[in-house]
């Protein structure tokens, strides 16, 4: 049946209204038509189906804005590294033997860690893209995704020229798609060359696609541009006409005052990843002025080789507690404001305009948390429970524009024992790339 009302002890349908103790929620086909207390919306649909949730909070489904889903693969295998030694001793040499089918079923595996912490919407970057494409039409995901472009050939689509066509064709296939929409995916302003950007950018103009790419992550970085173009990251990107609404930047640490202005007028789009950030040792992001010039900013995890996990909840309670720490002020980020990047802000910043929130006209991607786990009680208020108590594996539905792809804990859309058996091989793969061309230390 297409047309059906949830009732619920809790409905958080965004941040900035006070939550529905016992309330209803009606959805019509992908999308909400109705939400209420239960009582008046059960007398306003006699016709619809009932499905009752107790002791459950519903809330919009949370939205990943950056992720690397295949790197679930490479979870572990380099630690307490800072990240150009991470990337380029480590990552690099072991993506370049990296196949096709591993980033199929390192998705998958990414895939059920995501729906099992409430994730509807997430935006990825990374290589052989289609498979990670072919994995989240498979589990009933919504996603942002792209072939991560470099200057230099990649081993999944070879010579830049070859990166940029199957971007092309992508834009093409899915212009008109509901589910999944196509970035332009340089990776970076170190592995891309000025010309290269102007390509992407040439790309992302002629389909009105977002350009996404990782942006003054670190000091590095910050060195690294300087050096080749006596420039900061930044002002580069804005000199080659890439500072504009379509562009998702990523991370965004060593931001000047004078950049997050810059960045605010012109409308940027920003995924804010600080739990890879203080892994990999890059720095904090200014993320109080961020806010403070009304920038959309979304939360990232990042890929989970450098998180090394893919849960929001535990991302937005970071990303609150590094800066009250910090500023020694708890009213400086606040739970609603992190809750917004994890929910509506982060839809924007993926494009995705009409999701994130539960209200009518709204897609209904719904998060269904389970209040019987007894650190989330007692539920005097739910909004702190989803901020600072909640935890991945307590989400026990989650429903997809209208569809449920996970029922009481159980996987509707992906076979997780198969997974579990894929993954092990894939594993015994890559230990043995290592074993023969990393020291012996990582067998351990
Ligand atoms: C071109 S596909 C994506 C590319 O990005 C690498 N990567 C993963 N995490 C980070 C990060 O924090 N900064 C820069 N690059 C990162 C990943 O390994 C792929 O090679
Ligand atoms: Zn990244």
């Amino acid at each position: 049946m297409k047309e059906k009302i949830l009732t619920a002890d809790w409905i958080l349908s965004s941040p900035e209204l006070p939550p529905l103790k016992n309330g209803a929620i009606v959805i019509k086909g992908s999308k909400i038509e109705d939400l209420g207390p239960q009582k008046e919306i059960l007398s306003r649909y006699p016709h619809y189906q009932i499905l009752n949730f107790k002791n459950k909070l519903l809330f919009p489904g949370l939205v990943n804005a950056h992720t690397h889903v295949p790197m679930s693969i490479l979870r572990g295998i380099a630690e307490d590294l800072p990240l150009m030694t991470w990337l380029t001793k480590y990552i690099f040499p072991v993506e370049s033997h990296l196949k096709r089918e591993w980033v199929y079923w390192g998705t998958k595996l990414s895939l059920i860690e995501m729906i099992r912490s409430g994730i509807t919407l997430f935006c990825d970057m990374y290589l052989f893209e289609p498979e990670v494409i072919r994995a989240t039409e498979e589990a009933g995901l919504k996603a942002l995704l792209g072939e991560g472009l470099f200057d230099f050939p990649s081993p999944g689509y070879g010579p830049l020229e070859r990166g940029l066509a199957l971007t092309e064709e992508l834009l093409k296939a899915f212009e008109r798609h509901s589910k999944i929409k196509i970035a332009v995916s340089p990776h970076t302003l170190y592995t891309c060359s000025p010309d290269t950007i102007k390509k992407c950018l040439k790309l992302s103009h002629k389909y009105g696609a977002p350009l996404h790419i990782h942006l003054a992550e670190n000091k590095e970085e910050l060195e690294e541009i300087g050096k080749k173009y006596k420039k900061r990251p930044v002002e580069l990107l804005d000199s080659l006409g890439g500072l504009q609404e379509n562009l998702l930047a990523v991370h965004c640490v060593k931001l000047s005052p004078e950049e997050v202005e810059l960045l605010g007028k012109k409308g940027v789009k920003i995924a804010h990843c600080p739990e890879s950030n203080l892994k990999l040792g890059s720095g904090i992001a200014p993320l109080p002025e961020m806010l403070s010039v009304g920038l959309v900013v979304g939360l990232g995890t990042d890929g989970p080789a450098s998180n090394n996990d893919l849960d929001l909840f535990s991302e937005m309670k970071t990303a609150t507690l590094i800066h009250k720490g910090l500023r020694e002020d708890p009213t400086i980020v606040t739970a609603k404001e992190v809750f917004f990047m994890a929910t509506e802000w982060g839809a924007r910043a993926l494009f995705f305009n009409d999701t994130g929130k539960l209200l009518p006209g709204y897609r209904a991607d719904i998060a269904f948390l389970d209040l019987q786990h007894l650190p989330l009680q007692p539920d005097y208020n739910p909004l702190a429970l989803l901020v600072y108590s909640a935890k991945a594996g307590y989400v026990s539905d989650l429903m997809v524009d209208g569809e449920f792809i996970m029922r009481n804990y159980h996987l509707l859309s992906i076979k997780e024992e198969l997974v579990r058996e894929r993954i092990h091989e894939i594993k015994e793969e890559i230990l043995h790339i290592l074993r023969k061309n990393f020291s012996p230390s990582l067998d351990k």
